[in-house]
């Protein structure tokens, strides 16, 4: 059975998409964005806003990004001139890194800042987007099988590619599950960024697909950081730092075999650590803990977590399709921090005995909202007090 939400003469666009899921689903829409095909894991968000920030995030690569809430694009795309520190504003990296988009309405832009319409940007970054579809069909479906891989075909309106083609490109796809995404998103070499005033001291960060939000915090807080391609050895990362952060990134963490090691090294040195979202996963496996995969991941701004040192409740931005195993923490020194209100599952670690703070939500929002921005502060007052919380 076909899904079909439209009619012929709807796509302003002029151009037609299909999408067919692993488990057979098979949807017809518009098309928005670049031509082609493209195969990734099928994944929704449930943000409102923020889809610029979202599909520049790094964490994204490898997969097709579903948005629940029904009209995307109203406010365009921003330029990359509104920076701080030469890092862009509304920006998580220098380019979109999601393989698809999918989306129920695409109004066209309306905004005093926006350089491109929503369209024309995925058009430029060769990047095919579908509109004019029930995309909470699409989250229904993905909430009942679990995220699954897919295939997004755009093409002209006069034209066809047909769904034996689609089934042949899924079928010969690798499963995302095993893929290394992070060499694709880490930098080639090591990048240095000053931030406005004398530096309070250097952050090194294993980049293995480091948002610029992250980035803009560390740079709002008088660190210099330095960012280290995904491959560098411990010795070298250690070289200049102060404190170390192991960044957010895409993909299954038990295939960084290599990031695993490294992450072990550094952290039994005694330099005070910041892990965020993979870099948690990275820290909680690098100490004998274990990760797994979550039926549909977190995916938003709008995802509560409770400090369990505390009780106080924050609403976060999450990006994660694995999660750490409670269970699995026994006897690793890593205790857990915070907890995911809807399925607790871990949203955050400390060591019992070394400087360690790792989150699996992101403290700096982007997008989203700026409550627990105070584990910057925690981290800040640990470089500077010689690793004591
Ligand atoms: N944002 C991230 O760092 C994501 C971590 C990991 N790729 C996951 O999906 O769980």
């Amino acid at each position: 059975m076909i899904y079909r939400y439209i009619r012929e003469d709807s796509c302003r666009t002029g151009l037609r998409a299909r999408l067919l899921l692993q488990d057979g689903t098979a949807i017809e829409g518009c098309g928005f964005g670049a031509i082609g095909i493209r195969v990734g894991e099928v994944v929704f968000s449930t943000s409102m806003t923020g889809y610029v920030e979202a599909l520049t995030d790094p964490s994204y690569a490898g997969q097709i990004l579903v948005w629940t809430h029904p009209m995307v694009g109203c406010y365009g795309v921003p330029s990359k001139d509104h920076s701080f520190c030469g890092i862009p504003l509304n920006y998580e990296s220098d380019r979109i890194q999601v393989e698809g988009f999918i989306v129920t309405e695409l109004p066209p832009a309306n905004h005093y800042l926006a350089i491109y319409d929503l369209d024309e940007w995925l058009k430029n970054s060769n990047v095919p987007g579908m509109w004019r579809v029930d995309t909470r069909a699409i989250v229904k479906k993905i909430r009942e099988y679990g995220v699954m891989m897919g295939v997004l075909a755009v093409f002209p309106r006069n034209e066809e590619i047909g769904w034996d083609e689609l089934e042949r490109e899924l079928r010969g796809a690798e499963a995302y599950d095993v893929k290394d995404f992070t060499y694709r998103v880490s930098p080639k070499t090591r990048i240095v960024h000053e931030p406005e005033s004398k530096p309070i001291a250097t952050i090194a960060v294993l980049d293995c697909g480091l948002k610029y939000g992250i980035l803009r915090w560390l740079l709002r807080y008088g660190f210099r950081v330095i960012r280290y391609p995904c491959w560098t050895t411990p010795e070298k990362l250690l070289e200049e730092a102060d404190a170390v952060l192991f960044s957010n990134g895409p993909g299954n963490p038990k295939v960084l075999v290599n990031q695993i090691k490294t992450v072990r090294e550094v952290a039994y040195t005694g330099i005070p650590i910041l892990g965020i979202c993979l870099g948690m996963q990275l820290i909680s496996l690098a100490f004998g803990g274990e990760t797994y995969k979550l039926r549909y991941g977190h995916r938003g701004p709008n995802k509560g977590v409770i400090d369990v040192t505390t009780k106080r409740s924050y609403i976060t931005t999450q990006n994660h399709g694995y999660a750490v195993d409670e269970k699995s923490l026994d006897g690793t020194g890593l205790y857990i921090w915070f907890k995911n209100i809807d399925d607790n599952s871990i949203e955050g670690v400390m060591h019992e005995k070394l400087p360690i703070i790792a989150t699996q939500f992101h403290p700096e929002g982007g997008p989203g909202p700026h409550d627990t921005t105070w584990v910057f502060d925690l981290f800040r007052r640990m470089v500077l007090n010689g690793g004591k919380r």
